[in-house]
């Protein structure tokens, strides 16, 4: 199926500091000199959403979070809510990723609500899902990323903009990546559950692959049918290394 354009977002996780708004000014002045031929987003750690959408205003170069509370406000203590990553300046957010999952207990519901509440404050959700390296050995990556799709996506993200990005666990900051097989079979069971879930409003949302991309495997990944971009880490925090992947885009 011919994609609509590709997404590329950087997930910085939890690295940066004011002192890397240098690199974001170098890929917003990058993006100004020569066009992207793709979506690009950095997603850097909340505190410095604001900032970076000061340096990055007027330029290409879209914000988000990397997560956010299901509730709008309140006594939460330590959390963000999505409305609040809107007023700091991000048009975007990442939800359900892997490390949320694993070390912060986040379940399917979980992510679902946290995806109404993104919706509620005009952010378009990436909704991550992945599956661990027992589970692939046992031979269940597409049950267990088929039921995430159904357990994360709420039925109200039926035309709506947002994004599913596949990482599997094993695969995130390890340098291990799936054949491109595995990556285009994956991707199009995922299209499937999403379809299944939300209809038509599951067939053109952008399905992103994210684990170990690099300048040297981009262009590869994304020539494979069903990847609608890349979400990176490590390979986001420098803006020549994010450069190389957007080109590839
Ligand atoms: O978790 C990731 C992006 O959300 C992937 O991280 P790496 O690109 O560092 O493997």
């Amino acid at each position: 199926m011919k994609q609509s354009v590709k997404l590329v977002a950087g997930n910085w996780k939890m690295n940066g500091l004011g002192a890397s708004l240098g690199e974001a000014e170098a890929l917003k002045q990058a993006l100004t000199e020569q066009a992207a031929g793709c979506r690009v987003a950095l997603c850097p750690p909340a505190t410095l959403i604001e900032r970076m959408a000061r340096v990055l205003a007027g330029g290409a170069v879209e914000l988000g979070g990397q997560d956010c509370h299901a509730e709008a406000s309140g006594a939460f203590t330590g959390s963000v809510s999505a409305e609040m990553l809107t007023d700091a300046g991000a048009n975007l957010v990442i939800l359900g990723h892997s490390e949320r999952r694993t070390g912060f207990g986040e379940t399917d519901a979980d992510v679902a609500a946290k995806t109404e509440a993104a919706l509620a404050a005009g952010l378009e959700p990436i909704i991550c899902i992945g599956e661990t390296l027992a589970e692939r050995e046992a031979g269940q990556a597409i049950e267990i990323v088929s039921h995430q799709i159904a357990g994360s996506l709420p039925l109200s993200l039926s035309g709506k903009a947002f994004a599913v990005a596949y990482e599997p666990v094993w695969a995130i900051g390890t340098g291990l990546t799936p054949t491109l097989e595995q990556i285009e079979e994956v991707h199009a069971a995922v299209r499937a559950a999403m379809v299944a879930r939300l209809g038509e409003g599951g067939r053109t949302a952008p399905i992103l692959y994210g684990g170990s991309v690099k300048p040297s495997n981009a262009a590869e990944i994304l020539a494979v049918a069903e990847v609608g971009g890349a979400l990176v880490g490590g390979a986001s925090l420098k803006a020549a290394d994010f450069l190389g992947i957007i080109r590839a885009a």
